[in-house]
């Protein structure tokens, strides 16, 4: 235990507060307290990014899971305003790290990440031995996971759950403008989209995940789609899913950005599968189809598209275990990658995916 000096040089022991990770097939770890002192449950994946915990808290597609960093600091560089986060709050119910740092250093940090948790009321535990919890998802895949203080609390699958309508707009929103009109679907989207967009000469109009955009009486035109990422079991959206359904039959542009490429998948006939412990990191090598350039990207994803839909064909194919990256539509402009051409966090070398699909509008 780390102990602190007080300028007087006494030593003070700072307060120990231990709590439990137990995992749905009993293994347990136990990890010091660094945020709020409750019991959560959700499903336990793991980051291997290095970079990007503001960024990754915030992203409504955690919504439901506990999240493990396998780099082993956290905290170090402390918690940007949240003009730099991904939704207003804290997505993740529950963080998991190796070696929490409460002495954050750098010019834009307004608070510590082990304040902001508190101050959201979201567990967080240091179990030192982040290494031995990641080869366990590995070997055994994805699993229910639970940090328990004091009383046992049920484990519960948020995959079981439509967590889109929790996380979507209830609202229709404009933002800049532009000669053309995107409609962003958003089931749990990243600022950063918007963000991008806005950088991009285009009118945005964010909807719901179940608006109806193809109802006689919609109060706007729109030249193209955009469907974001989201959480959960892309399955459980099946308004989100009808009406890409009717966007191709209408031919309107459309691009999907993760879940986006489970949805139109879904939609034009393809089909989606859980992974075995899915891709979170900021280094997912994806070869474009039809080409050497490997593309270093952005990952949160737990499902995957396991059939390709008839008209597509595979854009990009992940390099490290073969998996389907995006697809594409051989002679229509629909269109999606299961990376984040936004980053947040992470490189942005995809940023270019906007800039192709808008051309296309
Ligand atoms: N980032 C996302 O959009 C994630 C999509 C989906 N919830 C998955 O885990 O695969």
């Amino acid at each position: 235990m780390q102990t602190q000096v007080k300028s007087t040089l006494e030593l003070v022991t700072p307060p120990t507060h231990y709590g439990k990770l137990i995992l749905e097939d009993g293994t347990q770890f136990e990890g010091l307290s660094f945020g709020y002192e409750g019991s959560t449950s959700g499903e336990i994946v793991f980051s291997t990014g290095m970079v990007g915990y503001p960024e990754s808290l915030t992203d409504a597609s955690y919504t439901g899971q506990i999240l493990v960093l396998t780099y082993p600091l956290a905290g170090n560089y402390g918690v940007p305003a949240s003009n730099q986060w991904e939704a207003e709050h804290i997505q993740v119910k529950g963080l998991i790290v190796s070696n929490y740092i409460a002495t954050p250093s750098h010019m834009q940090s307004i608070m510590s990440l082990g304040d902001w948790l508190l101050q959201e009321k979201i567990p967080a535990l240091e179990i030192k031995d982040t290494r031995l919890l990641t080869q366990h998802i590995r070997d055994h895949g994805a699993m229910l996971g639970k940090i328990v203080f004091g009383q046992d609390i049920p484990f519960y699958d948020p995959n079981q759950e439509n967590l889109i309508d929790q996380v979507s707009t209830q609202q229709v929103t404009t933002y800049g403008q532009g000669p053309k009109t995107l409609a962003l679907i958003d089931c749990g989207a990243k600022k950063n989209i918007v963000r991008c967009l806005l950088k991009r000469d285009i009118e945005i109009v964010v909807v719901p995940w179940d608006y109806q955009l193809f109802a006689s009486d919609t109060p706007f035109h729109f030249d193209g789609i955009l469907i974001s990422n989201g959480p959960g079991n892309p399955k459980m959206a099946t308004d989100t899913i009808q009406t890409i359904r009717t966007a191709l039959e209408h031919k309107v542009p459309t691009l999907g950005i993760c879940m986006g490429n489970h949805l139109l998948t879904l939609a034009a006939g393809g089909n989606t599968t859980k992974m075995k412990f899915g891709h979170r990191s900021q280094n997912q090598p994806c070869i474009m189809k039809d080409s050497q350039r490997c593309y270093i990207t952005t990952q949160n994803h737990g499902f995957v598209v396991s059939d390709i839909p008839d008209g597509f064909e595979p854009w990009f194919i992940n390099a490290n275990d073969g998996s389907n990256e995006g697809i594409i539509h051989s002679s229509q402009p629909f269109m999606s990658v299961q990376f984040h051409p936004e980053a947040a966090p992470g490189p942005v070398d995809t940023e270019w995916v906007f800039d192709y699909f808008l051309e296309k509008i």
